[in-house]
């Protein structure tokens, strides 16, 4: 199947050489070509161009784009879709005065969806979440990370990978799962770390390796959930299956975790909402990238990620949603584009480049997502009318994706 877009005002992120991702200063250019063609075939992108070029190849369907900005889809490297119910009351709760910090501090937060998800079949959980990650193709996503970490027994972690593995196999977006076993420590080890951390790394991980269920690791590194040391034994022991490491750090406080992430090869640390210039020093020249996540910011009132900051040390930056019940029930990568323009003062360029190539580079997925590529999977957003891409963050609340192509074929 071949389709041909043609007459598109504005192509974005047009990428000739290979780029796995972008830092500092070049975030700020987005390579962009005015009155262009793009040709898919099969999955991928055949080619692309200006109208003077345009071919007009036989059997291909035609989509004309006068007037619209089309662009590669999002590329969200770090969400937590797979997940039972809400928690809905809580966010009532914090409405009426109390913090993240203390509902958990009282047993609620992720344990409280852990409770749930424990109590929920299977197909029951792969029925919520394949309604989400429908809903988030729809709003232009073609490649998610999904985390596991509300199951917190090997029985529902096992659940939450399974399911996220028939969500790969099912739907055309890529999909990267990442095992979360520390995301929090279960009611009865909250005396006894030792032997939470022996189930995860003696019974947890064996079992999903032995079905290969997971690409990632992840720990929730932070005051009060994972410390510098646990975070460093999980990061071995992922290692040990082949499993780099995605790390949540950051949060709330900074405790020297960013180092420790990039001395044990991360390719991501995700939040980063509190960060010292220790942690920039860290992260400069490494391979890790600085992933923030605007919506959780926004959703639960703190601060957001000091995105000026990093990208005048040179640093790279890349954007995801945080798709989860507790602290960001929202999978729209349009909003967090929209976010990251107007509380972090990133520019539109720099925020499309954060959430296409760079989101790309934090799940792997770089050589074959995130940019306009001769060869790369035609996952494509075409906009409605837009007088420039400029709209996209301007009209924060208003949808402006008008179809998404995934994987060669219009969803
Ligand atoms: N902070 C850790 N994990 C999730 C929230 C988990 C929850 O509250 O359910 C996050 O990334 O924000
Ligand atoms: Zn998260």
């Amino acid at each position: 199947m071949k389709i041909l877009i043609k007459n598109i005002a504005e192509l974005l992120q047009v990428r000739t050489t290979p780029t796995d991702r972008v830092s500092g200063a070049d975030m700020a250019v987005l390579p962009t070509l005015n009155n262009a063609w793009l040709l898919t075939e099969g999955t991928t992108i055949a080619g692309f161009g200006t109208m003077d070029t345009c071919p007009a190849p036989e059997g291909a369907e035609v989509i004309d784009a006068t007037g619209r900005a089309v662009l590669p889809a999002w590329c969200d490297s770090h969400t937590h879709m797979v997940y039972a119910g809400s928690r809905v009351q809580e966010f009532v709760d914090r409405i009426n005065g109390l913090s993240y910090e203390e509902i958990a501090a009282r047993g609620g937060g992720i344990l409280n969806s852990a409770a749930l998800l424990n109590e929920t079949d299977e197909e029951e959980l792969y029925r919520q979440s394949a309604a989400r990650l429908e809903e988030v193709m729809r709003l232009g996503t073609g490649a998610v990370e999904i985390k596991s970490g509300y199951g917190l027994t090997v029985q529902g972690e096992l659940k939450m990978l399974r399911v996220i593995k028939r969500l790969k196999e099912t739907y055309p977006a890529a999909i990267k799962a990442t095992f979360l076993g520390a995301h929090a420590f279960p009611k009865e080890y909250k005396e006894d770390h030792k032997g939470y951390m022996g189930l995860i790394i003696n019974e947890m991980l064996p079992a999903i390796a032995e079905e290969g269920l997971a690409d990632y690791i992840d720990a929730f590194l932070e005051t009060g959930y994972f410390s510098v040391e646990e975070t460093e034994r999980i990061m071995e022991a992922g290692q040990k299956y082949g499993l780099p490491a995605k790390i949540h750090v950051n949060q709330f406080t900074a405790i020297h975790g960013i180092a420790a992430c990039v001395r044990h090869n991360a390719l991501s640390v995700d939040h980063l909402e509190i960060v010292t210039d220790e942690d920039i020093e860290a992260l400069k020249g490494t391979a890790t990238m600085p992933v923030a996540l605007p919506s959780c910011s926004y959703f639960i009132s703190i601060p957001y990620t000091p995105a000026r900051k990093m990208l005048q040390a040179g640093l790279p930056l890349a954007l995801a949603t945080d798709f989860n019940p507790g602290t960001t029930p929202s999978g729209n990568m349009n909003f967090v584009v929209a976010t990251a323009c107007i509380k972090m003062r990133m520019t539109p360029e720099e925020a499309i480049n954060a959430a296409t190539i760079n989101g790309a580079y934090a799940m792997g997925l770089s050589k074959t997502h995130g940019s306009i590529t001769t060869g790369k999977k035609a996952n494509i957003i075409i906009t409605r009318p837009v007088s420039s891409y400029y709209q996209l963050p301007y009209a924060f609340g208003t949808n402006l994706v008008e179809s998404v192509i995934i994987n060669g074929k219009v969803i």
